[in-house]
């Protein structure tokens, strides 16, 4: 039974995640190693509390359901009974959180990481009891988005996978349990597909960055919300899918390395709202107003598409 979970990391994915669990009854500590980021948190912990307002998402009884900020990842982690890892992608810093609470925790503490897409079974080989490690992948604003896909590495016992799935939908979310421990799980192969080749109209001068996203919200997303991918290759016809694949599929873009045109923009350390300029600018008020403005109209369309309006 999970009551107890510990968020490492406060960063895009922590503070979102921290509340959406504590509004679930669970009892949240949270942990980064930057006071910083802690401090942000903090903030973001109210935000996020007043769109899960806004989606119904009633509060659990007093007592139950708070998060604690700890700048100790031994308080934040001992007496855990999961522990979900949101530090940034990159395995040796993921592997060295693995090692410093390995010895912090019990036996039985699941592990779970937030990866975009290293597979587990890579994440498993830096930790101790590898049957009780699982992917848990959220998906940004982690607080509105209710999916989650849970996926087992090759050494995670079935039993985690059972208890992170159960622990998901206890709390009114939505796991998906992916078979296979592919790189980019099953959400993240699917957008960057389409981002490799958004990217790659847009450097190639096909479209602005504007009307690219104009192109994308309207003609594909707001669809695609509605009516998923394979149900809309039946809407479709599959005969109009094996025409225009037939001659599509070889001109779509290929590239097996990052786009020049991001690697400029990160190298010159412009990262998008959290640096204030990436393919759009944004000054502070107008990245804060962005945000509110997101969390509306996502709150609105889920509201619609649960048929609650
Ligand atoms: N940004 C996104 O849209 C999504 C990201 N993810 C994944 O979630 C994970 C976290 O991503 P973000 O929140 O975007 O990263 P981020 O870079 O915004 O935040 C990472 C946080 O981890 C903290 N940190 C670094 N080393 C640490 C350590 N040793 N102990 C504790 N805290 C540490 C940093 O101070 C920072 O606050 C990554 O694996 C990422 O791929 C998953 C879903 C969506
Ligand atoms: C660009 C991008 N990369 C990774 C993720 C999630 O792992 C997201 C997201 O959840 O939105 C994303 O937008």
């Amino acid at each position: 039974m999970i009551r107890r979970i510990a968020v490492i990391g406060l960063g895009t994915m922590g503070p979102g995640m921290a509340a959406r669990l504590a509004r679930g009854g669970l009892q949240v500590v949270a942990y980064d190693v930057a006071p910083a980021a802690i401090e942000r948190a903090r903030s973001m912990l109210s935000v996020a509390e007043t769109v899960l307002d806004s989606l119904d998402i009633a509060p659990p009884p007093a007592g139950v359901g708070t998060v604690r900020f700890t700048d100790d990842i031994a308080d934040a982690v001992s007496g855990a009974d999961l522990v979900i890892e949101n530090v940034p992608e990159n395995i040796s810093v993921k592997a060295d959180v693995y090692r410093t609470i390995d010895g912090l925790i019990a036996s039985d503490t699941i592990v779970a990481s937030d990866t975009s897409g290293i597979p587990i079974t890579k994440l498993q080989e830096h930790i101790s009891h590898p049957e009780r490690m699982v992917g848990m992948h959220w998906s940004n604003p982690p607080h509105i988005i209710p999916m989650i896909e849970v996926i087992a590495g090759e050494k995670t016992a079935p039993q985690t996978v059972a208890t992170i799935r159960d622990l998901i939908r206890s709390i009114g979310l939505l796991p998906v349990v992916v078979k296979k421990d592919v790189p980019g799980f099953v959400e993240n192969r699917v957008l960057y597909a389409l981002l490799r080749e958004a990217v790659d109209l847009v450097e190639r001068g096909v479209i602005d960055p504007e009307d690219l996203d104009t192109c994308v919200s309207w003609g594909i997303g707001y669809k695609i919300a509605v009516i998923g991918p394979m149900a809309l290759l039946d809407m479709a016809g599959l005969d109009i899918y094996k025409s225009v694949s037939s001659f599509l599929n070889a001109d779509l873009s290929n590239r097996d390395d990052v786009a020049p045109m991001v690697l400029e923009k990160t190298e010159a350390s412009k990262f998008g709202i959290k640096s204030g300029e990436g393919m759009f600018s944004y000054t502070p008020e107008q990245a804060k107003a962005l945000q509110s403005e997101r969390a509306r109209k996502l709150v609105a369309v889920r509201r619609i598409l649960e048929g609650r309006e």
